[in-house]
C-alpha cells in the first residue's frame, strides 16, 4: 500500500454527515421509497411475504432473481434500461439507509451473484428490443418541456411577458437542476464551442485568471426555430431564432452552499459576456455585482419586474471601445450559514454568425472577425 495511505482512512465528521446528507436528500428518499412500493407490490402479487426489508441476503437474492427477470410497468409495458437500473439502485440505498441499515450491497455484493446475472441478462434482451435508450420521461416531464420551450419563444413581446414567463421557467429549471448528476449528463454540453445544454458544476471558469472554476450550473438553451421569423432590432441580429445565429437563453443554478466552497471561489467568477447584449433574469437572492470603471464592484440587487440589460465584449469590439462591457460576477451571500441557493436566466444576444465584426469607427483597432468566429475565440477561453 502507498505510503500515506491507509485502508481503512478514519472519515471527518464533517465528511460522514456530507455523505449522509446526500444520501437522503430529498429526491433520492423519494426515488428510494417508489423503488421499496413495487417491490413490495411484486411480493404481495405473488402472495409473499413483503416484508423484505427484514430477509437475509439468501432470501433477498432468491426474490431479486425473479423480480428482475419478472418487472412490468403498472400497464405491463416493460422498463427501459435506465429505469431499471435505477430502481435496483434505489433498493439498495433504501435498504442501506435508516432505519435498515443493511451492510450488504445488491449491486456490489457477492451474495447477490445470481440476482445480477438475472439482471445483466434482461439488460441484454431489453436493448436487443430496442428498449436500451435513454428513458427521457424520466427526467423532465412533457408537459413542462413544454412549458419551458413555450415560455421562452412563444411570447416575448413586451417586457413584462417576457419577464413573467420566465419567472415561471425557474421552478421547472429547478426540477432540472435536482435531478441526479446521471440524467443531467445525457443533457450535458458537447465540447467548448457547442452551445446548447447542461454545464456541471465547477467546469466554466468565467475568470479565466482564477485558480479554481465556478461553483454553479448552467444549461444553455440553443435557439433554433426554422419558421419563425422574429426580426429583431437590426439587420446583422436578423437571424436570431433561426439557423446561422448563436444567441442562446442559458439558466442558471448556484446550489445552496454546503460546506464545499474553495478559497478563491466564487458564484461565477469576473467577466463580460461575449455577445452584443445580454437580458438577465434573477430570482430575489442577490450577490450580481458589476464593475465601476474605477473597478469598485457594486450590487445589482434584483428590482422587481426589472431585466438587466449588460453590453457584451462584441459590442465593445465593434464600437473600436466607445461602448465598453460591463465586468460583472456573482458572489456568495456574505453571511454563508443562511445562504439559499440562486436562479438567473441570461439571454445572451448574438450578431448572426456570418456578420463582420468591424469597428464602425473605420479605425481598425481590432481586426475585422467573423461574429461566429470571436464567439468560438471566446469560448475556448473558459472551457
Ligand atoms: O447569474 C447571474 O446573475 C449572472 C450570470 C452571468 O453573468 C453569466 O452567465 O454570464
Ligand atoms: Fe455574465
Amino acid at each position: 500500500m502507498a505510503d500515506g495511505q491507509e485502508r481503512f482512512a478514519p472519515r471527518s465528521e464533517e465528511d460522514i454527515s456530507r455523505v449522509r446528507t446526500e444520501l437522503h436528500s430529498k429526491n433520492t428518499i423519494r426515488s428510494n421509497k417508489k423503488a421499496a412500493t413495487i417491490l413490495r407490490a411484486y411480493l404481495i402479487e405473488k402472495s409473499q411475504n413483503s416484508n423484505f426489508e427484514e430477509f437475509d441476503t439468501v432470501q433477498l437474492n432468491e426474490v431479486l432473481s425473479h423480480f428482475y427477470m419478472d418487472l412490468r410497468k403498472a400497464n405491463g409495458e416493460k422498463y427501459k434500461v435506465t429505469s431499471l437500473e435505477n430502481i435496483r439502485h434505489s433498493l439498495n440505498m433504501y435498504l442501506q439507509s435508516p432505519p435498515f441499515n443493511r451492510t450488504f450491497d445488491l449491486i456490489k455484493g457477492l451474495e447477490f451473484s445470481e440476482s445480477n446475472i438475472n439482471f445483466r441478462a434482461v439488460l441484454a434482451e431489453l436493448k436487443r428490443e430496442g428498449k436500451g435508450a435513454i428513458d427521457h420521461h424520466a427526467v423532465i416531464k412533457d408537459a413542462d418541456l413544454q412549458k419551458l420551450y413555450s415560455s421562452v419563444f412563444l411570447s416575448p413581446k413586451t417586457p413584462s411577458g417576457l419577464f413573467n414567463k420566465i419567472f415561471d421557467m425557474f421552478d421547472v429549471s429547478k426540477k432540472f437542476y435536482e435531478m441526479p448528476e446521471q440524467v443531467k449528463k445525457v443533457y450535458a454540453k458537447q465540447g467548448a464551442t457547442s452551445i446548447h445544454g447542461w454545464i456541471a458544476r465547477e467546469i466554466e471558469k468565467s475568470d479565466p485568471a482564477s485558480p479554481v472554476a465556478d461553483l454553479k450550473e448552467a444549461f444553455n438553451f440553443q435557439i433554433l426555430d426554422d419558421e419563425s421569423d422574429i426580426d429583431y432590432f437590426r439587420e446583422c441580429h436578423h437571424l436570431i431564432g433561426q439557423k446561422g445565429n448563436n444567441s442562446s437563453l442559458r439558466s442558471l443554478y448556484y446550489p445552496p452552499l454546503s460546506s464545499g466552497v474553495k478559497s478563491g471561489q466564487m458564484r461565477c467568477g469576473e467577466h463580460s459576456d461575449f455577445g452584443t447584449i445580454t437580458l438577465l433574469f434573477q430570482d430575489d437572492a442577490g450577490g450580481l455585482q458589476v464593475k465601476l470603471p474605477n473597478g469598485d464592484y457594486i450590487p445589482a440587487d434584483p428590482i422587481p419586474d426589472t431585466v438587466l440589460v449588460n453590453l457584451g465584449d462584441l459590442m465593445q469590439r465593434w464600437t473600436a471601445d466607445k461602448l465598453v462591457a460591463t465586468k460583472h460576477r456573482v458572489v456568495f451571500p456574505e453571511d454563508l450559514k443562511s445562504t439559499k441557493g440562486r436562479q438567473s436566466f441570461a439571454f445572451f444576444v448574438q450578431a448572426d454568425d456570418e456578420v463582420v465584426i468591424e469597428c464602425l469607427d473605420k479605425s481598425n483597432k481590432y481586426e475585422p472577425m467573423t461574429s461566429l468566429d470571436y464567439l468560438n475565440m471566446k469560448f475556448n477561453t473558459i472551457y
